[in-house]
């Protein structure tokens, strides 16, 4: 039988008194992205420095394919790169020198250290800044070169510590695409504070919040778990906002243009029924509804405050 790429059973960690993250359980079974979502404080980084064997837990277990971070390090970790939240980053030396440099860390055999920086410059589109020190280099391009380090040895795993935070949003967007690239062969995991930026990226979502996970689950789950509760409807000839605001269910209603008008509702009330229906009786002439989720931060919010826990994970 094939082992996980990645399992976490059970892990928790106090770095004083409180528990920085407890009772945090999951697996990792296929290539793509897994993102961690949190707020700061959350626990992400902590459980990702446990997870690449940087910080020892107080209590748990990681496993990458199998091989315990704990008992055989050495091995574990040859399957991991990691980009943490601070790349560690050399400014006053090249991208060649710094990666070669890395080549020598991760053990890749002498001659093949040359191959090996050409492809991962290649990779991460830094081949045209070869010989500019990486202290002269933009953000986005630094954190390319942070990403570079993390793949040269080919390893199954990476993890990457919100890796566009403070990034402006043409960068943000050429990072996301290089992580979708790496993560074609590969298994990656991704922390932001950001919603839409997981909602972007990534396949599946682990949401941490006070240092436990509150969710986790496919994406695609997590969007049908995000319920309606407004809708935009035009009208030739809308009543007053008081006709509207009598109808069941309804919590508020504000008019965007004299025929456009947005309700706000009760997510257990089938209101976009009961308006066409009253449209046709009141001769409303509807011409267009459009359902609406609620704001993603919004959802986040209601997420962190309980504890919902499907069973499945990738
Ligand atoms: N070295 C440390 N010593 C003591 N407490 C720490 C240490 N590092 C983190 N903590 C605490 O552990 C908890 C989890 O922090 P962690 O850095 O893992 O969260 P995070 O989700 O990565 O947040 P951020 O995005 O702000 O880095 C927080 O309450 C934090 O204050």
């Amino acid at each position: 039988m094939q082992d996980n790429i990645v399992k976490i059973e059970g892990l928790f960690h106090r770095y004083s008194k409180d528990w920085a993250v407890q009772d945090i359980n999951f697996e990792i079974n296929r290539n793509g992205i897994v993102g961690l979502l949190g707020s700061n404080g959350a626990g992400k980084s902590t459980t990702m420095n446990i997870l690449c064997g940087v910080l020892s837990q107080t209590r748990g277990q990681v496993l990458i394919e199998g091989i315990d971070m704990r008992t055989d390090p050495e091995e574990a970790k040859k399957r991991i790169g990691f980009l943490p939240q601070n790349a560690p980053l050399y400014l006053e030396q090249t991208v060649d020198e710094y990666l070669t440099y890395c080549a020598h860390l991760r053990l890749i055999e002498k001659r093949k250290i040359r191959e090996s920086v050409d492809k991962v410059k290649e990779r991460c589109g830094v081949a045209h800044f070869s010989k500019r020190l990486i202290g002269n280099l933009s953000g986005g391009y630094r954190q390319r070169v942070g990403i570079a380090q993390a793949i040269i040895h080919r390893p199954l795993l990476v993890v990457l510590d919100e890796p566009t935070n403070g990034l402006d949003p043409n960068q943000i967007l050429e990072v996301r695409q290089l992580i979708k690239e790496i993560a074609t062969d590969r298994s990656v995991i991704f922390s932001s504070h950001i919603l839409s930026e997981i909602q972007a990226t990534c396949q599946d979502i682990i949401m941490i919040e006070g240092g436990k996970i509150v969710f986790k689950d496919t994406m695609d789950t997590f969007n049908n778990y995000i319920e309606p509760d407004s809708l935009v409807a035009t009208m030739e000839n809308p009543p007053a906002a008081e006709e509207l605001r009598a109808i069941g269910g309804v919590k508020e209603v504000v008019f965007l243009t004299e025929k456009t008008v947005r309700m706000r509702f009760d997510p257990t009330a089938d209101i976009a029924e009961e308006l066409v229906e009253m449209s046709v009786h009141r001769k409303w002439r509807l011409k267009e509804i459009t359902l609406e989720k609620s704001s993603l931060d919004a959802i986040f919010a209601q997420l962190s405050n309980k504890t919902f826990k499907p069973s499945v994970q990738s």
